[in-house]
């Protein structure tokens, strides 16, 4: 047990995915894995082990933003021994071709948040995805035929910014779109020695407010755990 997971020693497998909603951890638990046991309940923040074609995986909610994200990525590798942590999370597009539905793997996490100057002072330290998971993640979707987008994203503090056109000097730099996470999550995996890797689904456009039904987003939500699951446990 650890301060904020209740699961046993041994009951959270090396392999896990991270989405910031504890209720889609549920879902992504009941959706695609065989025999799945709840292994977390503490503050509602749920957590899932079960098999995935027969291997050994969990789904663990990590609330939203890089401060809470931060504290179940640190409990799950120094207590738990997890290596290979996948978050599976939603998105807004900075970039006009960068649609609604589309896949993004963040291959870099740019930030807005103190975590990093906290950690390394006025130094700059560039948060990075794991390149054997990226790509992995990035020929599974390929040969799947969904449309995926890779590179640079914004992992920002604020949800709400006072001023909305803030977020150009980023698209214009080529940052593909904003979540609240992967940067705390690959800082964290770059200072422990384990994998990690952000997929992204984008689930609304700060450009051209494109949006879709809920349904939908399900259905493209799906894809990119099937993609989260094959990549992180090396099936194809
Ligand atoms: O869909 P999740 O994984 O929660 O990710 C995104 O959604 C939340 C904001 O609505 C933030 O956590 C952001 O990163
Ligand atoms: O953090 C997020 C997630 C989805 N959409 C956004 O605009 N921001």
């Amino acid at each position: 047990m650890s301060i904020h997971l209740n699961a046993e020693p041994g009951q959270i497998a090396e392999t896990v995915l991270l989405p910031g909603d504890p209720l889609r951890a549920q879902h992504i638990a009941q959706t695609f894995f065989e025999n799945p046991v709840q292994h977390n309940n503490v503050r509602g923040m749920l957590g899932f082990t079960g098999t995935y074609k027969g291997q050994r995986v969990s789904v663990q909610g990590t609330g939203m933003g890089i401060a809470s994200s931060m504290i179940y990525v640190s409990e799950l590798i120094t207590d738990y021994g997890c290596k290979n942590l996948v978050r599976v999370g939603t998105a807004g597009s900075y970039q006009e071709n960068v649609h609604v539905r589309d896949i993004v793997l963040a291959q870099a996490a740019s930030t807005d948040s103190n975590i990093n100057r906290i950690r390394f002072g006025e130094k700059t330290f560039a948060p990075i995805a794991d390149f054997g998971l990226l790509l992995r993640a990035y020929q599974i979707a390929q040969e799947r035929g969904f449309t995926t987008h890779v590179g640079n994203i914004m992992s920002s503090d604020t949800f709400y910014h006072d001023d909305f056109d803030q977020y150009k000097i980023w698209a214009d730099y080529g940052i593909l779109a904003v979540e609240m996470e992967a940067a705390g999550l690959y800082t964290l995996a770059a200072k422990h020695g384990v994998k990690a890797l952000t997929i992204l689904t984008i689930s609304d456009h700060l450009v051209t407010h494109e949006v879709t039904t809920s349904e939908e987003r399900q259905q493209t939500f799906d894809q990119m755990i099937e993609v989260a699951l094959d990549a992180a446990l090396g099936l194809e």
